[in-house]
């Protein structure tokens, strides 16, 4: 079993849906030419054990496995006649232009449909009373769009009603919708496919899932995240060398991550210049015998410098202010800003024991989230893309492209969206961060 994956219990795996819908049965022969079609009966286990497979074979039991992605002999949709749209929404992340990109290519060049609309500003832009115009796209618009961040169609946040967004797809024609986002989007795009089933609309809602803090489940990762974890390289080595300047310097880097740690807990093994490494799935406290500042005076007797990695999720238990809970226009909460608490937290503990210290912070979150794409990244976005077209033509719909210990995957929307992925403490991945950090040293 995946040693990461805390988020759904290995017991309920065995009652969970793993087909993916259709709009309507394929009849047309696909365009594509010598390539290996995929037959919907291929499975990727969820399970990488075989001998852990052939034990629920032989008790009868049914073995968990993703839809393989890929192109399909027969299609739904007739490319002369397909309009295809697409919409980013959520936050940034990087690898939305590559995936704006590739989905282009792949539906003009690789499948003929020359029709094919950018929704501006999110779902927003599905919404008439907004007055945004959908945009054309071509292989020519789309060019050189990979070697920027960002997003070519801007982005939003907010409740959009699913009724209008269904009306407006049906009254543009479009046959195909591809929703480029994270978590919120994606439960958005579920709401559109439960919509358009009920008025019976055969328009295919494909998703590719974005999420830079990499907390979507069922799948190893998303795109963005390893562009995000190398840009963190040069800030810590920053906050190393402000550290290391100075007589009991503190470098204090806050990350993203607003509820699963894996940004920071990647970085701190990326950049093993890391001392601490705080994320929200890891509870600690901040005074007394356990507490993270004793730990931190006791890393500065020795070494005379640290550096600290902190998710924006992390030791939310601490601040305790009286202020309201905020949320965003996604009903998503904001968390208090444990970056700017833990700085002011140190130098007042350090005043207290009359220890001078040199505190620098860092918060590097918007500068790492709309950079363009890494080399590996930039490919994960574009194979993606075109294993979401494969899905959309072959009209399936209400699901997200994932991937699994290396194969590209069909996941339906709810699974994708059912629970949060969180690290697991006692998995590979944070005790690995534990050995490289040596943070317990310390931190009794
Ligand atoms: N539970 C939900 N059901 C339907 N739509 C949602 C839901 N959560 C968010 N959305 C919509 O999806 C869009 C993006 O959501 P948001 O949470 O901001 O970003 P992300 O997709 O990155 O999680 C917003 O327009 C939001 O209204
Ligand atoms: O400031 P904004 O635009 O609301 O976005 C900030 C949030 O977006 C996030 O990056 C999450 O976005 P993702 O949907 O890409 O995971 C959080 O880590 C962060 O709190
Ligand atoms: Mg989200």
């Amino acid at each position: 079993m995946d040693p990461q994956n805390m988020s759904v219990a290995i017991e309920d795996m065995f009652n969970l849906d793993f087909s993916i819908p259709r709009v309507g049965t394929p009849t047309l022969e696909s365009p594509l030419k010598d390539v290996i079609f995929v037959e919907d009966s291929e499975r990727i286990s969820y399970c990488a054990d075989p001998t852990a497979n052939d034990c629920l074979r032989a008790k009868g039991m049914p073995i968990p496995a993703f839809i393989a992605a890929g192109p399909r002999r027969l299609l739904y949709h007739d490319a002369a006649w397909t309009r295809a749209a697409i919409v980013t929404c959520g936050g940034l992340c990087p690898g939305l232009n590559d995936v704006i990109k590739s989905l282009v290519n792949t539906l003009y060049y690789v499948y003929g449909v020359d029709n094919i609309f950018g929704i501006q500003y999110g779902y927003s832009g599905l919404v008439p009373s907004f007055g945004l115009k959908p945009i054309s796209l071509t292989p020519d618009v789309v060019d050189a769009i990979h070697t920027t961040g960002g997003t070519i169609l801007g982005s939003s946040r907010g409740e959009q009603s699913t009724e209008e967004i269904v009306r407006t797809l049906d009254r543009l024609n479009i046959n195909i919708l591809f929703t480029i986002g994270g978590d919120g989007t994606q439960r958005g795009a579920h709401d559109i496919a439960v919509e358009l089933k009920k008025r019976n609309l055969p328009i295919s809602v494909v998703g590719i899932p974005k999420t830079i803090d990499n907390d979507l489940n069922f799948m190893d990762k998303t795109f963005g995240f390893e562009t995000a974890v190398q840009e963190t390289g040069p800030i810590i080595s920053c906050a190393h060398n402000e550290a290391k300047g100075a007589f009991n310097g503190i470098g204090l880097v806050r990350l993203m991550g607003r509820d699963s740690g894996f940004i920071a807990a990647n970085a701190s093994l990326a950049n093993s210049l890391v001392n601490f490494c705080l994320i929200p799935e890891v509870e600690f406290q901040l005074r007394g015998e356990h507490g993270f500042l004793e730990a931190l005076e006791h890393r500065l007797l020795r070494k005379h410098h640290a550096v600290i990695v902190v998710a924006e999720g992390a030791g939310q238990n601490l601040i305790t202010d009286d202020s309201a809970p905020q949320k965003d226009k996604s009903g998503n909460i904001l968390h208090k800003d444990i970056g700017l608490f833990l700085k002011d937290m140190i130098i007042k503990y350090f005043k207290e024991r009359k220890i001078e210290i040199s505190m620098k912070y860092f918060d590097p979150s918007y500068i790492i989230r709309s950079t363009p794409t890494c080399g590996m990244d930039s490919i994960f976005c574009l194979n993606l893309a075109q294993h979401a077209v494969h899905a959309a033509m072959a009209g399936m719909t209400d699901l997200v492209v994932g991937n699994w210990q290396g194969y590209f995957t069909y996941v339906p929307i709810p699974l994708a969206t059912m629970a949060r992925r969180k690290i697991d403490p006692r998995g590979q991945l944070w005790q690995s961060v534990l050995l490289t950090t040596r943070q317990n040293q310390d931190w009794k």
